[in-house]
């Protein structure tokens, strides 16, 4: 006879406890799939086992006895651990962690394994000859595999330097010595190629590929597959770091400074961490790579934390694109009203002479910012969110970005009754029409998010830009994450000042990586590029660090405004928002929230508690929102964490409450 505490599948915090149970099946162990019968009604319901006994410490009256152990699924030891270790660190549940790690879906019963991308055709495997940089770096990181310890290397690479190459490599390393590997990218669509090239390497039978596209019966093929330890290499985005592998050699986050590696939906977990946190379990190697390494990453370099490796050049020595800033107050003052600048009109002209490529990247999509009444200064705004709507012109709506809520723009003013309802600001779709207007002879795309909701329309515009169809190429973010086309000749970024003015402590940060990323396109063949970027704010350090390609300088510059406010990486920053019905109730329960706070931290912590403030999102489907930040200082987290946990579990546990609690620790957007 076995005894074992589990967690049951519930969804609620009532029954985020560990139950405990007799069990006369000796296969069970940690991280069993088991079904009980619970609580009055004994209703059977599914549960994770999360430790075991062979005796009772003490006795447990009505001790009841597991149903029945699944033989097919269980979670590694190390999956438990991290999951316990996840409630504390997110404020999770303990399901809420399971279910990272447990198969959505059902087995699809076809006897076959469906394999995602069986068609790729990848490269041969051997791979390339490493450049000397690319050489160092693979040298520094074999004898830490070789030993089996466990380190964070930061592999600091310029745009074009070829870091992939070096994880494939390494993973490589790691294979030959029985161990496997995770391989995470930001967003799977926009990578078919790193895909391709690993399944050309090392072939379809050793890969498993997991993404969002997969039905929820393919996900579960490729997780048995996973778990029965057919794959060697994992490929996905953020949820891959939950694959159910053992022995785990290396784990890579390939553009760690991405924001996609930030979950915001519960559990709120940060991938990077987790992707450490699994990797010392299984003594692994974690690389991160990145041409712009987040600041919290840097610091962690800096302190010794992490391992640092910089890769200085191109892998073909192509210099970096020589980029120009174009100050667009002079050219307000020379009469041009136009979203080009003269410079960019005719670089523009010039690449296409040239038969070189363009990419146009401006990070808003849609046709305006927002429609506004010129006579009353009536602006249009979403009804449930309260934030200004888009003008989109190809379905003549006004659009939330937020909601997606949408309505017909009037014809008249709703406030004044003036005809003057007009909309204003500059998104990618009104960028796409322009250049069609100028260029009409060229071929011209749009790549953001209301280009790319069909089904393989990603795949569809990047293809026939890489074969050259395409001259000119708009889009949002979405161009400037790792797209690697050998014949781009000019980048422009139409405003650089959009993620600069979001009310962020990190928009700088922001803009200096969208303007090296974006600027990162151009000239990754033979020939170099040139970058042009269009900004009010010409002599902002984010942008003259950009131009220089200057990331040190940035840095610099950077943490000592960080250090001097308390920002991460120096803190971390929690935040904690109230949502209710009447803005008031909001407020109100904030207010109590943080003095509920400072009585269990104590007195001296109130300087670090900021607000309640009203969130920049101060409406969000119907509910106000108010918000409190608090700045963590290193070694207070456990602290604070079990404060806030307490003070969430009250409201989350309250039937009658009219309020919504949400916590997250360093989120990816304060809005
Ligand atoms: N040693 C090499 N020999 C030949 N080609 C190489 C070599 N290393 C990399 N390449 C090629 O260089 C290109 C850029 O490599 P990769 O995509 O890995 O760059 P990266 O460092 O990830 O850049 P970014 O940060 O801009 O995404 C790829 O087309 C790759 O095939
Ligand atoms: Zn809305």
């Amino acid at each position: 006879m076995k005894y074992v505490n589990v967690v049951i599948d519930n969804n609620t915090d009532h029954t985020d406890n560990l139950y405990t149970y007799s069990c006369a099946d000796d296969n069970v162990r940690v991280g069993s799939k088991v079904t009980v019968p619970f609580a009055m009604g004994n209703r059977i319901k599914e549960a994770y086992v999360i430790q075991t006994a062979d005796q009772l410490t003490e006795e447990i009256k009505g001790l009841k006895a597991v149903d029945a152990v699944d033989p097919e699924i269980s979670l590694s030891e190390e999956a438990v651990a991290t999951c316990i270790w996840m409630k504390r660190q997110y404020l999770c549940r303990y399901i809420d962690a399971i279910k990272c790690f447990t198969p959505a879906g059902t087995s699809s019963k076809r006897g076959k394994i469906r394999t995602p991308y069986k068609d790729a055709t990848g490269e041969s495997s051997g791979g390339k000859a490493l450049t000397p940089e690319q050489k160092n770096a693979v040298e520094s990181i074999r004898p830490v595999i070789a030993a089996g310890e466990h380190n964070v290397f930061l592999i600091h690479g310029v745009t074009g330097s070829g870091k992939t190459e070096i994880y494939m490599k390494v993973i490589e390393e790691c294979i030959g010595r029985g161990r496997t590997a995770i391989m995470m990218v930001p967003e799977i669509s926009l990578t078919p190629q790193t895909i391709d090239r690993f399944i050309g390497r090392f072939g379809t039978e050793q890969i498993a590929v997991l993404h969002s596209k997969l039905s929820l019966g393919e996900r579960y093929d490729e997780w048995m597959r996973i778990r029965r330890g057919e794959v060697k290499i994992v490929i996905g985005a953020r949820s891959a770091i939950f694959a159910p592998l053992e022995n785990i050699g290396t784990i890579v986050l390939d553009e760690e400074h991405e924001t996609t590696y930030k979950s915001d939906m519960t559990p709120k977990y940060d991938a990077v961490e987790v992707a450490i946190r699994r990797a010392k379990k299984n003594h692994a190697v974690v690389l991160l790579g990145s041409a712009t390494p987040s600041l919290v990453s840097s610091y962690k370099a800096e302190q010794g934390e992490y391992h640092k490796i910089l890769l200085k050049e191109r892998y073909n020595g192509t210099p970096l694109p020589d980029v120009e800033i174009v100050d667009m107050r002079e050219e307000l003052k020379q009469g041009n009203r136009s979203i080009f600048s003269v410079s960019l009109y005719e670089e523009i002209k010039k690449n296409l002479a040239e038969k070189r490529q363009v990419i146009l990247f401006l990070n808003r999509r849609g046709y305006s910012t927002f429609v506004s009444c010129r006579s009353c200064g009536y602006v249009m705004k979403c009804k449930e969110c309260g934030i200004s709507l888009t003008y989109h012109k190809s379905r003549n709506e006004a659009v939330c970005h937020f909601c997606g809520h949408s309505e017909k723009v009037p014809v008249l003013c709703p406030d004044c009754g003036g005809k003057y309802i007009k909309h204003f600001g500059t998104g990618t779709e009104k960028v796409e029409e322009m250049t069609r207007e100028i260029f009409p002879d060229y071929n011209i795309d749009r790549l953001d998010l209301d280009t790319t909701t069909k089904k393989g329309s990603i795949d569809k515009i990047l293809n026939s830009f890489r074969k050259g169809k395409t001259n000119i190429l708009i889009g949002t973010q979405l161009v400037a994450k790792g797209l690697d086309f050998s014949n781009v000749g000019l980048v422009g970024i139409i405003s650089a000042d959009i993620t600069l003015n979001v009310p962020d402590f990190r928009s700088a940060e922001r803009t200096f990586q969208l303007i090296t990323q974006a600027a990162g396109r151009a000239g990754r063949g033979d020939r170099r590029g040139r970058v042009l970027i269009q900004t009010y704010h010409p002599d902002h350090y984010a942008i003259l660090a950009a131009k220089d390609h200057d990331y040190d300088t940035f840095y610099q510059s950077e943490s000592l405004l960080r250090r001097q406010l308390g920002y991460p990486p120096f803190s971390d920053l929690m935040q904690v928002v109230l949502s209710a019905e009447k803005e008031k109730d909001a407020l109100e329960l904030c207010r109590q929230i943080a003095e509920e706070f400072i009585r269990g931290v104590g007195e001296e912590e109130r300087r670090y508690v900021l607000g309640p403030q009203a969130a920049p999102m101060n409406k969000i489907k119907g509910l106000y929102r108010y918000q409190l930040l608090i700045k963590c200082f290193p070694g207070k987290r456990k602290a604070y964490t079990k404060v806030l946990n307490n003070i969430r579990l009250k409201i989350s546990t309250d039937r009658n409450a009219k309020y919504l609690i949400s916590v997250d620790v360093n989120p990816y957007s304060f809005l």
